[in-house]
């Protein structure tokens, strides 16, 4: 088939299969630089593919009629570089996840699709040889001087000109005059100076220690950043984020959810007045296309991002900071599996640069890293802002009288904060009236029949519902296995503790929020009812949530 010298390249595609395919390039390509990380179009089947180059100039078994050769390049240049191609091929070893689709997990959208890098960036403004000399301008025309000594040391983006508070008029006269043109390249870094810094707050001795010490690390160090709710971990972050901006590093802060960004960069933004980058699954194709050039050409210094924004393509990263690191949203659970953390702290290491995992509550994982010194603990004991911490009890149920898993001690305080007024907030982590129901002559309990869940029982609806697997099923009144009619309600959830506080507290108003209560199933107990009939005073409310907490 080839009758001229040709090379071989080994190519990833998206495909669900743990093998990489070797393709040829033709004469004419032959002579075209290759390398590594960039991307080709090549025919699979009856398809024309995306596919990232792995290795070329290899060897292949594959005889040379069989052997195909690729349709075109794609881009002149790679689209991943060194640092990414090592670190994605560890993930795709550690997770055992087929190398494409790792490749492509780290690919915007549109550069998943057959098209050109060159042609998505956005443009940038470039001095041509026609510019004049400095001093040929006139003294008065400020603006045009400060875009002149901009243009002379590199080409600037729109938002970089902004950036410089250059405006449209001056832009237009040097592309009117030739002396600038747009062009869509890759914009030069962007340059931090400390004008574009606000100062931060007077740091409590433990927030100084903490900033102290990540400022101090050179080299890669993990560090937990272990602080109660309102002990300032974000003001630990943002100071030491200054330092790395100063050193005109990027830094990547990675936050669980996307409803935690938009109050996570207006505390940013507030702070320093640059570019300050989004990524997350709420973003269109193009945003997250701006975001990826953005990073890997050095514009964005500061990432906010999801989960997913650990594969970013960072131009000179130089610290990662993970927000609420024990939040299980970091951890991808379909398609390709991966936790960021883990690859945070993998990339941080070849970066050679700090990891800060800041959190009230630490994983466990983590928190043992730390007690055996493999992570940096560093604590933050106290609120920053002078509010005194809660007061907290722990309850031993087995020491006092309970009622519906409500301990006598906690129904006198409760009915004291009411006697004064306030209101109350009761959690606990459990739907229904009670998780299971028992017989009391032979300990029968009710299992789900098409799983090995337990039935909670959910008495509004007088069903059994199986929290597993969706299963329901009316209420059984008489034990499927002796046939006693002496079947208990073992446990605790959100609607027995409604029945039990209305019981204890008549007049009192209140409201049960729960996916059940909620939903349509169960609108006549919804809260929104409630709500109508006694509207200004809601003092109960227990919730479904993952921890069972009261204050
Ligand atoms: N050194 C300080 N002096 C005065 N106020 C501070 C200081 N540090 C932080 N604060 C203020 O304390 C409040 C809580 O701080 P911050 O949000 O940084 O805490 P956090 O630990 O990140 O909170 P969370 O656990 O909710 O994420 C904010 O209003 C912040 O402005």
């Amino acid at each position: 088939m080839f009758e001229l010298e040709y090379k071989i390249i080994r190519v990833a595609l998206n495909v669900p299969l743990r093998r990489l395919f070797d393709y040829a390039l033709t004469e004419k390509q032959n002579g075209l630089t290759i390398c590594a990380g960039q991307r080709v179009l090549v025919p699979f089947g009856n398809k024309s593919l995306v596919a990232i180059v792995v290795e070329y100039d290899v060897t292949t078994d594959i005889p040379d009629s069989k052997l195909k050769s690729i349709i075109e390049m794609i881009d002149s240049q790679p689209v991943f570089n060194e640092e990414q191609i090592g670190f994605l091929n560890w993930a795709a070893k550690y997770y055992q996840h087929p190398l494409g689709d790792v490749y492509y997990s780290a690919l915007p959208k549109l550069l998943r699709e057959n098209r050109q890098l060159e042609a998505l960036l956005p443009e940038s403004l470039v001095a041509t040889p026609m510019m004049p000399k400095r001093s040929e301008f006139s003294a008065n025309a400020k603006k045009q001087i400060q875009l002149y000594d901009l243009l002379k040391h590199k080409t600037l983006s729109r938002i970089q000109l902004a950036d410089h508070g250059i405006t449209a008029p001056t832009i237009k006269k040097f592309v009117d005059q030739k002396w600038a043109e747009w062009q869509n390249i890759k914009p030069a870094p962007t340059t931090i100076d400390k004008s574009q810094l606000q100062s931060g707050l007077a740091l409590n001795a433990e927030q100084a220690l903490a900033v102290a010490a990540i400022n101090q690390c050179f080299g890669h160090t993990t560090f937990l950043l272990d602080g109660v709710t309102g002990s300032g971990k974000t003001e630990v972050y943002l100071q030491v984020i200054e330092q790395r901006l100063l050193k005109q590093q990027q830094i990547l802060v990675l936050v669980p959810e996307i409803g935690l960004t938009p109050q996570t960069i207006k505390r940013f933004e507030q702070r320093f007045k640059l570019c300050i980058a989004l990524w997350h699954s709420g973003m269109t194709d193009k945003q997250r296309f701006d975001t990826w050039q953005k990073t890997q050409s050095g514009e964005a210094k500061i990432i906010i991002s999801t989960r997913s924004g650990v594969f970013l393509p960072f131009a000179d990263l130089g610290l990662i900071i993970i927000d609420e690191e024990h939040d299980p949203s970091f951890k991808q659970q379909d398609g390709f599996k991966y936790h960021s953390r883990s690859i945070a702290l993998y990339r941080a290491n070849k970066f050679q640069i700090p990891v800060v995992l800041g959190s009230a509550t630490p994983c466990l994982e983590t928190l043992n890293n730390a007690m055996t010194q493999k992570f940096h603990h560093l604590k933050l004991n106290q609120r920053a802002a002078g509010s005194q911490m809660p007061t907290m009890k722990l309850l031993d149920l087995n020491l006092c009288p309970q009622d519906s898993g409500l301990g006598t001690p906690l129904i006198e305080r409760i009915g004291e904060q009411l006697a004064q007024g306030h209101q109350v907030m009761l959690f606990i982590n459990r739907r229904g009236y009670a998780p299971v129901l028992m017989c009391e002559e032979c300990h029968w309990l009710t299992e789900c029949h098409r799983c090995s869940s337990y039935m909670t029982y959910h008495r509004n609806i007088n069903q059994l519902i199986c929290h597993h697997c969706g299963h329901q099923h009316p209420t059984v009144h008489q034990c499927m296995s002796c046939g006693s009619t002496r079947l208990t309600a073992v446990g605790v959830g959100t609607e027995q503790l409604e029945y039990k506080l209305r019981e204890l507290f008549p007049d009192i108003p209140l409201t049960r929020l729960d996916r059940d209560s909620t939903s349509k199933k169960d609108s006549s107990r919804s809260p929104r009812k409630d709500k109508s009939k006694r509207p200004s005073d809601h003092r109960w409310h227990t919730d479904d949530c993952q921890r069972t907490s009261l204050s």
